[in-house]
């Protein structure tokens, strides 16, 4: 089998509600910047990098997959995605401008479109290409509930909701200020119970003395764990809160490589580990993390990059997954949508990597891609 075509796309999904907030962020859509990638057998592999939709950006994604990434790709055998990670991720012009950034963004959509295709070739869904099902079911957490956008009733009513539909996982967004986001976690704890998981997420927002000061008021709630309290590449500070704290500490959405994520297993400042193929230049590196975190016996909750399309295969297939985030975005957008029913994420049941659009999302939220 050769690649015959690498064509990158743009996609521009509306958020619930229109609008949400994080710490750090507020966005009306999520971006899905990909890569189509054809090949001489007739098989599509899709892939995808997750933005806030800042069409600029998101062209600088698309043109360094149709000017860098794809003349490397053309006339190779796209199930060598090993060979081809490494082509890419080791070009030494590219690696010269961006060992971490918008070539590994870039490379993200090429390396999960080429394992869509694998599976595909193989007429088998991603976590049966991986190894299989390793367990029954994958429990979901709801973050789609808990921005920073929404007002205390509201978030109260969204929490209530979600355990009604069955979540057992809720994750709501921290980092305004420390009084007004200990009195939302007290309100949430009182809505959904003791039973229920409840992480807070601050976006990497405040410094050491701030997280320390919310985590003395949080303790009392019962948090599952602090994401990204501190600035993503402050590994000491991370460190030092997890063991000042007693609330494990959660990250890596913002990481890029294995090796950003060996020094925090290092210097043990993690307690679960968050990769994202959208932005580890695709799955194969972020199984390396997967598998490095189950040598230091750390738990894995991938983060929603891929609003979990291409997580939720990996879940199912990895030992170190423990839980996946649910943010219902863009899930409609896709032939197998990444579905939760009753708390837990179904098992995609189509061929390839649940990576493929519909025809009406490709018609509908398709953006020039300069
Ligand atoms: O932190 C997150 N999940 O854990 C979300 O991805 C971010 O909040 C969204 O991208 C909005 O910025
Ligand atoms: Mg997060």
């Amino acid at each position: 089998m050769k690649i015959t075509r690498v064509e990158p796309f743009i996609l521009h999904v509306p958020v619930t509600g229109s609008q949400i907030a994080d710490s750090t962020h507020s966005i009306t859509h999520w971006g899905v910047v990909g890569a189509r990638i054809d090949t001489d057998a007739g098989l599509s592999g899709y892939g995808f990098t997750g933005t806030h939709a800042h069409l600029p950006g998101d062209q600088l994604i698309t043109r360094c997959i149709a000017t860098c990434h794809a003349p490397l790709l053309l006339g190779e055998d796209p199930r060598e995605v090993q060979k081809l990670w490494h082509k890419l991720a080791r070009n030494p012009a590219l690696q010269w401008i961006g060992r971490a950034g918008i070539t590994t963004l870039s490379q993200a959509a090429i390396d999960v479109a080429l394992w869509d295709l694998k599976a595909k070739a193989q007429e088998v869904p991603l976590w049966q290409l991986l190894g299989g099902p390793v367990r029954e079911q994958v429990r979901a957490y709801n973050t789609d509930i808990g921005w920073l956008s929404i007002d205390d009733e509201r978030l109260v009513q969204g929490a209530r909701a979600a355990v009604e539909q069955g979540f057992t996982g809720i994750k709501i967004k921290v980092g305004s200020t420390v009084e007004r986001d200990l009195r939302r976690l007290a309100l949430v704890r009182a809505a959904i119970g003791p039973d229920v998981t409840l992480a807070v997420d601050g976006n990497g927002k405040w410094d050491l003395a701030t997280c320390l000061r919310f985590c003395r008021g949080a303790e009392a709630q019962d948090v599952y764990w602090f994401e990204e309290p501190l600035w993503y590449d402050d590994v000491k500070g991370h460190a030092q809160l997890a063991r000042a704290s007693r609330i494990p500490v959660a990250l890596g959405e913002q990481l890029y490589t294995q090796d950003a994520f060996s020094e925090f297993f290092h210097q043990q400042a993690i307690h679960w580990v968050q990769p994202d193929v959208t932005r580890m230049g695709g799955l194969t590196e972020v199984l390396r993390v997967c598998e490095a975190a189950a040598s230091w016996r750390l738990p894995v909750a991938p983060h929603a990059g891929d609003m979990s399309q291409v997580h939720v295969h990996l879940s199912y297939a990895h030992p170190a997954c423990q839980v996946l985030e649910y943010i219902p975005w863009i899930k409609d957008c896709f032939t197998d949508p990444a579905e939760v029913g009753e708390g837990f994420f179904r098992r995609p049941a189509l061929p390839g990597a649940g990576t493929t659009p519909t025809p009406q999302a490709w018609d509908r939220f398709r953006q020039p891609v300069a």
